[in-house]
């Protein structure tokens, strides 16, 4: 099998390690080799990063969109292809793999135009005779950590904003997906960025994430993953007084009220806690649910889970692909155990599945009769495990759904204007929804949350500059 080589300083670099990409819907499937970088190739990125600064900063707004563009270009033309591989090695299903992948497309296009758009202002001074201009400048290198779970759309949604404002890019992909990286990469590259101004550097976290979080070649560091990864990379930035950003878990509530079209919260329910398998920082894992339709709600929700097809991400028919690797699946397997020892009622589901090539199969569980302290509500499990936390009253909802040391997406299922209203205006959520589930976000709008979930300023949209770019403040006496 031939390697997929890390891109460095303009080149694709040879002589690193290689490791097996796995298909978790079967693992005797493996979709290619991919290099693993030490660390010093991630140090030779940076460097790369670091000369191509001065020139890719001050490049014409014109040669940046047109890039941009390209990329968003050939993504699109072959969106079936990398959607196709990107559910093969990660797991979400053939549909939700394609549509992902078509999200990348429009993220490049949406900042291909904003390169065109950036502005500054101009002011009166306070002093007369002078005036104050603001602009807003590149940051500099920026180091681009990210997860598994969203293989092609959240490198996009980083790499994208990155390059359009003007800074160059040293991209660390989570070692579980390569391929989609690589694959993003080669687009990348081929539409022209010059030799320095984007890196790919796969490999391990303690290697190449490590060496972009202390090396102080590096300006800043933008960031998706675990909270516990997360914390290492704001120590590590604020030691270096790096810009940094980080978008974490979430343990996202879905209120349903008793006065909610049914079919829209189950329909809510189901593809917020367990479509992608529930692997999303978005999931709605906790269902908080007033009393009047809380068993009509438990009843629909169990009979759809049950026409759920768990198979194989790229056949016709699944609705629910596997988890993403058995580290994953240990940790949700235990999450059940632990939701069942903590005296919840395990009402559907919870089983590991076997299908005809051996995967990480998982039937979606769904807990009742659970209450707010159990660990199953509090921590997240990242897997489609979801539970449902009976509560008396819209109050009593509000008040459970705020409950969390995460904010980043929380939900409400009512037909009440007041309470739809009120629960927008209280939730502590970085992103509130409204009858619609609590994953799933358009790609032109600020993502983000609060609490533990998220720090510093907010990802996506024309948002995006508040941390890709810098501004300055210019006094002129003419
Ligand atoms: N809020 C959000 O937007 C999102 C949050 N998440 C959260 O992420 C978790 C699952 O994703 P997962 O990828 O396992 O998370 P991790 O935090 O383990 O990994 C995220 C990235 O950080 C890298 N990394 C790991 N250790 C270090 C280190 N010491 N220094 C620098 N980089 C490091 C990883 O590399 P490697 O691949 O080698 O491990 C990976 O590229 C869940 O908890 C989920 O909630 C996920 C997606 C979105
Ligand atoms: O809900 C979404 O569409 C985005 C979720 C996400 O970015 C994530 O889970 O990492």
């Amino acid at each position: 099998m031939t390697i997929h080589h890390n891109f460095i300083a303009g080149r694709w670099a040879e002589g690193a390690e290689a490791q097996d990409n796995v298909n978790p819907s079967n693992t005797g499937d493996v979709i290619g080799e991919y290099a693993r970088a030490d660390r010093e190739q991630a140090l030779e990125a940076i460097a790369a990063a670091r000369a191509a600064f001065p020139a890719w900063s001050r490049s014409g707004i014109q040669q940046r969109h047109d890039i941009l563009q390209k990329v968003s270009s050939e993504i699109l033309a072959r969106k079936d292809e990398l959607g196709r591989l990107l559910s093969r090695e990660e797991g979400k299903t053939l549909g939700e793999g394609v549509g992902e992948v078509m999200r990348a497309a429009q993220i490049f296009d949406f900042f291909a135009g904003e390169v065109l758009r950036l502005s500054g202002e101009k002011l009166a001074s306070t002093r007369p005779g002078i005036d104050v201009e603001l602009t807003r400048e590149p940051v500099g290198v920026v180091g681009i950590i990210t997860p598994w779970n969203f293989p092609v759309a959240i490198p996009a949604w980083k790499i994208a904003p990155a390059l359009a404002y003007g800074n160059t890019v040293v991209f660390k992909p989570a070692e579980l997906v390569p391929g989609s990286a690589w694959a993003l990469a080669d687009i990348i590259v081929r539409a022209g960025v010059p030799e320095g101004a984007f890196n790919l550097v796969m490999g391990r976290g303690a290697v190449v994430g490590d060496a972009i979080l202390n090396d102080p070649r590096v300006d800043a560091v933008t960031f998706t993953g675990s909270v516990a990864t997360g914390k290492k990379v704001a120590a590590a930035c604020v030691g270096q007084m790096k810009k940094f950003q980080l978008e974490m878990g979430g343990k996202n509530p879905l209120v349903v009220l008793d006065d909610a079209d049914l079919g829209i919260a189950v329909d809510c329910a189901v593809n917020g806690a367990f479509f992608s398998t529930g692997q999303r920082c978005t999931a709605s894992s906790r269902l908080v649910v007033t009393d009047g339709i809380h068993d009509r709600f438990v009843a629909a929700v169990t009979e759809k889970l049950k026409g759920l097809v768990v198979d194989d991400a790229l056949k016709a028919g699944t609705h629910i692909g596997p988890v993403v690797d058995q580290g994953q699946l240990d940790q949700d397997i235990s999450y059940i155990d632990i939701g069942r020892e903590e005296g919840a009622t395990l009402a559907f589901g919870g089983e590991r599945l076997n299908r005809e090539n051996p995967g990480f199969y998982l039937q979606p569980a769904l807990f009742t009769d659970t209450t707010p302290e159990m660990r199953i509500n509090r921590e997240e499990i990242f897997g489609p495990v979801a539970s449902v936390q009976r509560v008396k009253d819209y109050e009593e909802a509000l008040a459970a759904a705020n409950d969390t040391p995460f904010g980043l997406s929380s939900g409400i299922c009512t037909t009440s204007l007041k309470y739809a209203s009120h629960f927008r205006r209280n939730a502590e959520a970085g992103m509130v929804m409204v009858n619609l589930p609590t994953a799933g976000v358009d790609y032109h709008v600020p993502f983000g949350g609060r609490k533990g979930s998220s720090y510093g300023p907010r990802e996506q949209g024309r948002y995006a500059a508040e941390f890709y770019t810098t501004v300055k403040t210019a006094y002129t006496l003419p």
